[in-house]
C-alpha cells in the first residue's frame, strides 16, 4: 500500500519507528516530516498529510503528535479525509470497518511503540464493511448541517 506519514516535533521518534515498520512490512512510505525534533505546528503537517491522501497520492495517512488530538483535528479539516484518533487496536479496526477511515492518528506521548504498531496492523488489515455504514460515511463527506 502507499502510505504517507507525518507528525509534529512531539512524535518524530514514533514516526521513525512506524515508518521503518511499515517499510519492513512491504509498504511504500512517504515521510512528510518533520525530520528533526525542532518545535513545529501540527496543523502544517496535518494539512500536508491530508492533501496527499485526498488527492490519492497516498491510500492511507498516519498522523502523529503528542496526544494525536491536534493533528487529527487538522487532517479532518479536509473533507476528503476521515481521520480516527486511536489508542488500541479494536478502535483502529472499527475505524476502517464502520467509518472507512483513510487516516489514523495516534499520540506519541500516550501510546507506546508496540501498541502503535498493533493499531497500524489492525487498521491496515481491516476492510470497510459497507452496507449500513455506507450512507453514514457519505453524510460525513457531504454534511447537511
Ligand atoms: O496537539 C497536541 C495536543 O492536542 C499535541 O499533543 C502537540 O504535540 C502538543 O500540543 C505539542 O506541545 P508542545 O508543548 O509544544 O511540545
Amino acid at each position: 500500500m502507499r502510505i504517507a506519514i507525518a507528525s509534529d516535533h512531539a512524535a518524530v521518534d514514533l514516526k521513525a519507528e512506524l515508518r521503518e515498520y511499515l517499510i519492513e512490512s512491504g509498504h511504500e512510505v512517504a515521510d512528510l516530516g518533520p525530520e528533526t525534533a525542532d518545535r513545529v505546528d501540527y496543523p502544517d503537517f496535518g494539512y500536508k498529510l491530508a492533501s496527499v491522501v485526498a488527492d490519492g497520492t497516498a491510500e492511507y495517512g498516519v498522523a502523529l503528535c503528542g496526544s494525536g488530538i491536534g493533528i487529527s483535528m487538522a487532517v479532518n479539516r479536509n473533507p476528503d479525509c476521515r481521520c480516527a484518533l486511536v489508542s488500541e487496536p479494536l478502535s483502529a479496526a472499527l475505524a476502517r470497518e464502520h467509518n472507512n477511515a483513510n487516516c489514523i492518528a495516534m499520540g506519541a506521548r500516550l501510546t507506546g511503540v508496540d501498541m502503535a504498531k498493533a493499531c497500524l496492523d489492525a487498521f491496515l488489515s481491516t476492510e470497510f464493511g459497507g452496507g449500513r455504514h455506507t450512507g453514514r460515511v457519505e453524510k460525513l463527506t457531504n454534511p447537511a448541517f
